[in-house]
Order: structure tokens, then sequence, then C-alpha cells
């Protein structure tokens, strides 16, 4: 099996610049990036893409393979997938909660495809053991139509009931998350500008 993380540093996070400089996020995607990574090598991942429409900040990535493709997610992802002769796990790269143990979980499905649901509808993680005869759909909600692809292609497939998981960081109120339950550079990063305050029964951030 391989695993393959999507990935576009430039102008990243675009939903956390209500906190976050361009400047800040483009760093900060770059963390959470090599920490999927770790998580896959330490879940004995051996062989790992970063799918990129750039090489931008992936000069000198040599944990994984760099392959460019300069076409939108979908459709990158969708030609990744159509030459693969192997399962792929397809990981977002905005998972600094996703453990090793949650990697090996999603990977000893028995069903055809496992797919990871993330917040708000959509898809953080897929594996796909026949990944010829599936292809992807992101944006919207994706993990509703990540099933009915598995459905109508005649496949079957697991739901990966995860809290930390199904935590992607994509808005101000994802990072109080990373704070409570991240570790690692990611964690740090967003350690060292803003910290945690409770108001009216609510934990929220405050910058430092
Ligand atoms: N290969 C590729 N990956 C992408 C592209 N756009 C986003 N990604 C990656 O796809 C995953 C999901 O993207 P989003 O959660 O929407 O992240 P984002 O686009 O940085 O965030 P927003 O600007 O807030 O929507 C992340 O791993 C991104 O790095 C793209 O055009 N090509
Ligand atoms: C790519 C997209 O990410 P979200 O916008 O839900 O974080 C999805 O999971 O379909």
């Amino acid at each position: 099996m391989r695993a393959v993380i999507p990935y576009k540093k430039a102008g990243a996070k675009s939903r956390l610049s209500p906190v976050l400089s361009l400047e800040e996020r483009e760093e900060f995607v770059e963390l959470m990036l090599n920490q999927v990574i770790d998580s896959l090598r330490n879940a004995e991942i051996e062989k790992i893409d970063v799918l990129s429409p750039s090489v931008y900040g992936l000069e000198d990535m040599t944990k994984a393979r760099v392959l460019l493709d300069e076409d939108d997610l979908n459709e990158a992802l969708n030609r990744y997938l159509a030459g693969s002769k192997e399962p792929v796990l397809i990981v977002m790269a905005d998972l600094p909660l996703l453990s090793p143990a949650h990697i090996k979980g999603i990977c000893s499905t028995e069903k055809d495809v496992c797919i990871v649901p993330g917040k708000g509808g959509g898809t953080n993680a897929l594996f796909i053991k026949n990944p010829s005869r599936y292809r992807v759909k992101y944006y919207g909600s994706s993990f509703l139509t990540h099933c009915s692809i598995a459905t109508d292609t005649g496949q079957d497939f697991e739901i990966y009931d995860s809290f930390l998981a199904g935590t992607d960081i994509d808005e101000p109120e994802d990072l109080v998350e990373l704070l409570i339950h991240g570790n690692g550079s990611a964690k740090e990063y967003i350690n060292r500008k803003f910290r945690l305050e409770v108001s009216r029964g609510r934990v929220g951030l405050v910058p430092l």
C-alpha cells in the first residue's frame, strides 16, 4: 500500500486568516504536513507521496516523494488513483491530531473502503483497496459523496469514527482542539501565539 497527502502551501488555510497572517499560515501548514508524514512513518507506511500543484515548500522534502500536478485537488487525486495498482490511503495535510494508531486502524478495515469523516461534512482520510475502481470528489459534503461513490461502484465501506482523526484544522476554533489534544511542532507553533481562556463555559483562544 501507499499513502498520498494532497498539499498546497501557497495561500493555505485561508479560513484561518482572521487569526494568522499569510506567512504564519504557510509556516503552520508545513508543520502540520510534517506531522502527518511522521505519523504515517510511525504507522510503518513506507511509501508516502505528497501531491502538490507546486514544489513551493517542498524543496527540501526528504521524508516523502513529491509528485507535482497542477490540476485541482480532485483532478490530481483522481489521476493518481487511476494510475495506482495497490491500496491507497489519502490523508489530508491538516490532521495534526491523527496518530499512528488511527492510521493502523483505518488501514486494517475489512471493507473495500474506509472513510474518515471530517468536521462539517468533509473527508479527512480515505483508504481505498482498489483505487482504479474509485474516484474522489472533495469539497461540499464530500463525506456523503464518498459514501455514495463506494456504493455506486459496488464497494462496501467502513466509517472510521474518531473525534481526533475527524478534527481537521480549518477554522480558528479548531486551534482550540489542537492546543487541548495536540502535541508536537504544530501545537507548539500555535502555543507560542495563543493561550486558552474559558469564557461562559466555552474554551476559546486569546492572542498572546
Ligand atoms: N494537490 C492539491 N492539494 C490541495 C489543493 N488545494 C488544497 N489542497 C490540500 O487539500 C487538503 C484539504 O484542503 P483544505 O482543508 O481546503 O485546505 P486549504 O485549501 O489550505 O484551506 P482553505 O483555504 O481554508 O480552504 C489539504 O491537505 C490541502 O493542502 C490543490 O489545489 N492541489
Ligand atoms: C477538502 C474538503 O475539506 P474541508 O473543506 O471539509 O476541510 C473536504 O474534506 O471535502
